[in-house]
């Protein structure tokens, strides 16, 4: 409880990667089962951690997470969203990554797919996510036009 005697609402910041392909396919990757959100897709990311910068926090992740390595200026902010639920606020923060080295494999997730952006909608994603997959949409689609 806080002072006022008010409920503390947890603020917690999150990062998360759209990694991109060469042919603009997406990887996303299934919650495990139990987990918050369990059995929808995400992109991979997780937690910022306290003294930690949001681009350390996704490369930490990252190679956690897929066992990859991504050099820190190689990681693109793209947008951010904010998700207000049961007493927590979460800030969503969604870069894009076109180069990694390694091969990619899994150790926080069910199972990964890589999909095309506009595929990407038809998935069962945590709400939080699908205002970030039109802006990434958007982008990879201004991208390949450009
Ligand atoms: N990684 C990731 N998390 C997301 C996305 N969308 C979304 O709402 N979230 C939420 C789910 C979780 O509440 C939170 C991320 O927490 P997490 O549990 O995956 O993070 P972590 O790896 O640091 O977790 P842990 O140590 O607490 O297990 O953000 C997304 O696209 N990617």
């Amino acid at each position: 409880m806080s002072i006022a005697g008010k409920p503390e609402t947890l603020i917690i910041l999150v990062v998360a990667a759209a990694l991109v392909d060469r042919d603009g396919q997406v990887l996303v990757q299934q919650r495990p089962a139990g987990k918050q959100h369990g059995g929808l897709w995400e992109f991979p990311g997780g937690k910022v951690e306290r003294g930690e910068t949001p681009e350390a926090a996704l490369v930490r992740e990252l190679r956690e997470e897929l066992q990859i390595g991504v050099s820190p200026v190689a990681v693109r902010p793209l947008s951010f969203t904010t998700e207000e639920a049961a007493g927590r606020h979460l800030t969503l923060l969604l870069y894009i990554v076109e180069a990694w080295t390694g091969e990619l494999s899994p150790t926080a997730a069910d199972a990964i797919r890589w999909v095309s952006s506009e595929s990407l909608r038809d998935l069962p994603m945590p709400p939080a996510d699908l205002p970030l997959v039109d802006v990434l949409a958007r982008a990879l689609l201004d991208q390949q036009s450009g």
